[in-house]
């Protein structure tokens, strides 16, 4: 890689980013930490008025906008900043073009300061240390590519065994070898459905739609939501094959009401169909989960472990990612050789030679260090559709927070939307170049077009794939014509090796980002609350359905208005939610109306169609 001198660059626009320490938004919510950085350019934010008004702060931010559009007048100088800064890893056919970021060497002198931390902190999280602190956890993710790293022994040999049980139980069910039970001699597994949430199911998904050959050995579904409709639809369009169906239940904790829930509505399609789930079930857990134990007494077919060291949303080079890709034919140990090469790439403490780094720091300039702007990832590639989905999990679980390591309010993050190219082109890129500029955009481009072979020019010199690639390159100079600053990700093509190595990529990139602005990315504790509220809701609605138990069971009927179940329900304050609840079960044919209508919330008067003498809802 050449030398990383900017001189002239931004030589017609020193204060290129203006505004970066003014907005409202950047000065209340800057790292807060004794070594807190500060923007070259920027004079004194501290003594910049805190009531800064949003107008001024929409008028900075398009005078920014116009600062960065200057960049263009000058190709030779963009064109040596393309080469100063393209990256490039042969092993993996790999580049990142980070020139359409606007960072100036200022800037990059201050990031290699601040990431000398940043990189101790990971080397020591891939030693081993409590890199969660909150939850008391080492954070291993890393390890599952390269064994040797495990600080344990036992470890190194639970990795292995279980990379070695995984590849050996697919190749059994593929050949045929393990069979459902109540198929013919020559009959095998043919369809796998995956149920799960979150991190053990966003993984899984993606891999799948990258990577799965047009007629896999097993082809794969999920149920990832507790959804009646959904799991219906699953269901019905597995119809008989459901005889055929390997049904994999994954949790990490192995107590997650959606994924509980999946599992006993798919139990409940077996047993009507008179099929035997338990020797077509495989559950992927942490040892002694409340599923791991169900998986045992029941007496599954399988179970392979997770580990509590491997946090959801980086498990998918787990079992939990690695037994439904090896069931669907997909080499799962290049997927894992292709995260071991950028593993090594991005554990290199030269900023400018590490791929996860410059990620890392182009995300923290365009967004401020406080995610004032939203990662938009368009990978133009079919294939590569789901992969914004997924990183919108192991960015944003990772970086939405709300207190820093050191107990300061924060409200970290950095959202991340996007679909594919050229498709988005046609529905909100008009937005992106030409509306509110709160984005900056990362293309994922892939050299390949179609394997060797198949490719015909539909128009003189012109294939269809050359099409796909003018967008992409048209969108990149449309969008930066405007100021709008862009990052690229090039492969070859979408290989095992390289889905690795882009997963692999992005892990360590939200690691080291998180360092950045000293927050820890590996819990979640935000996610707790909306779950105890949801549990909280299906506690009031047992106790108003025991109320309305209770008045039903009377000679006459009594129904009850409103006011009278939240009254006797001793939660008054809960009449919105019980309103709510009761309009719900009306809906579904639980609760009868005996006045009035759903829609007119005082007029109501409730009752239960048949009374249950032993009130079951106590
Ligand atoms: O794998 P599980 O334990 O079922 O968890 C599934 C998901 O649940 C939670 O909501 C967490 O926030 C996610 O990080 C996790 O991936």
């Amino acid at each position: 890689m050449a030398s990383s001198s900017l001189s002239g660059l931004f030589s017609s626009s020193p204060s290129l980013k203006p505004s970066k320490n003014l907005s409202v938004k950047a000065l209340s919510a800057q790292p807060t930490r004794g070594d807190s950085f500060s923007f070259p350019h920027t004079s004194k934010p501290t003594q910049l008025p805190l009531t800064l008004s949003r107008s001024v702060a929409r008028d900075i931010s398009h005078t920014d906008a116009a600062a960065k559009k200057e960049l263009i007048k000058d190709p030779d100088a963009l064109w040596k900043r393309y080469l100063d800064w393209l990256y490039q890893q042969k092993d993996l056919g790999l580049y990142l073009d980070v020139s359409r970021v606007g960072f100036t060497d200022e800037f990059v002198v201050d990031m290699e300061h601040r990431f000398k931390a940043a990189f101790k902190a990971m080397e020591e999280l891939e030693k081993g240390s409590i890199a969660n602190p909150d939850e008391g956890r080492m954070v291993g993710h890393y390890w599952l590519r390269n064994s040797s790293l495990v600080p344990k022994p036992t470890l190194k040999t639970l990795i292995e065994n279980t990379l070695d049980s995984i590849c050996s139980f697919a190749d059994d069910i593929i050949s045929g070898k393990i069979k459902p039970p109540s198929s013919p001699p020559e009959g095998r597994f043919t369809q796998i459905l995956s149920v799960g949430i979150g991190g053990s199911a966003l993984g899984p998904q993606f891999v799948a739609e990258a990577l799965a050959p047009d007629n896999p050995p097993l082809k794969i579904r999920f149920i990832d939501n507790t959804d009646p409709a959904g799991i219906d639809h699953q269901i019905a369009q597995l119809g008989p094959e459901l005889a055929s169906t390997l049904v994999i239940v994954i949790s990490k904790s192995g107590g997650t009401p959606e994924t509980r829930n999946g599992l006993l509505e798919v139990q409940k399609a077996f047993r009507d169909a008179g099929l035997n789930f338990a020797k077509q079930g495989v559950a992927i857990t942490q040892e002694n989960s409340l599923l791991d134990n169900t998986a045992r007494i029941e007496g599954w077919l399988a179970r392979f472990p997770m580990y509590d060291w491997v946090g959801g949303r980086t498990s998918v080079m787990s079992a939990v990612g690695l037994l439904p890709a090896a069931l669907q034919g997909i080499d799962i140990r290049e997927m894992l050789a292709g995260a071991a090469i950028m593993d090594e790439a991005t554990r290199t403490t030269s900023l400018k030679n590490n791929p996860a780094a410059l990620l890392a720091m182009c995300w923290y300039w365009a967004s401020d260090g406080v995610g004032s702007k939203d990662m938009v990832i368009l990978p133009y590639k079919d294939s590569l559709l789901l992969f914004s989905r997924y990183l919108q999990q192991l960015v944003m679980e990772s970086l939405g927070k709300e207190f820093d390591l050191d107990g300061n309010t924060v409200n970290q993050g950095l959202t991340v939307y996007g679909n594919k190219g050229s498709t988005d082109q046609h529905a909100y890129i008009q937005q992106l170049r030409e509306g509110v500029h709160n984005f900056f955009a990362t293309f994922i481009e892939v050299l390949r077009d179609r394997p060797p072979g198949h490719d015909w020019e539909l128009e003189p010199g012109v294939t269809c794939g050359d099409y796909l690639f003018g967008m992409l390159q048209g969108t990149r100079s449309a969008l930066y014509a405007n100021g709008r600053e862009s990052i690229s990700v090039t492969i070859e093509e979408v290989t095992p090796r390289s889905v690795g190595a882009i997963i692999a990529l992005y892990e360590r990139a939200v690691g080291l980002y998180a360092s950045l602005v000293n927050i820890n990315a590996y819990h979640q504790p935000g996610v707790e609350a909306g779950k105890k509220a949801a549990a909280e809701v299906l506690a009031l609605q047992k106790r108003v359905l025991s109320v309305l138990n209770e008045a039903s069971c009377k000679d006459p009927v009594e129904p009850l208005t409103l006011d009278e179940i939240a009254d006797r329900c001793h939660a008054p304050e809960e009449i919105e939610m019980i309103y709510k609840i009761i309009a719900h079960m009306s809906a579904n044919d639980r609760v009868l109306i005996a006045e009035g209508s759903c829609g007119s919330p005082r007029s109501v008067k409730v009752y239960l169609g048949e009374c249950s003498v032993d009130d079951m809802f106590a």
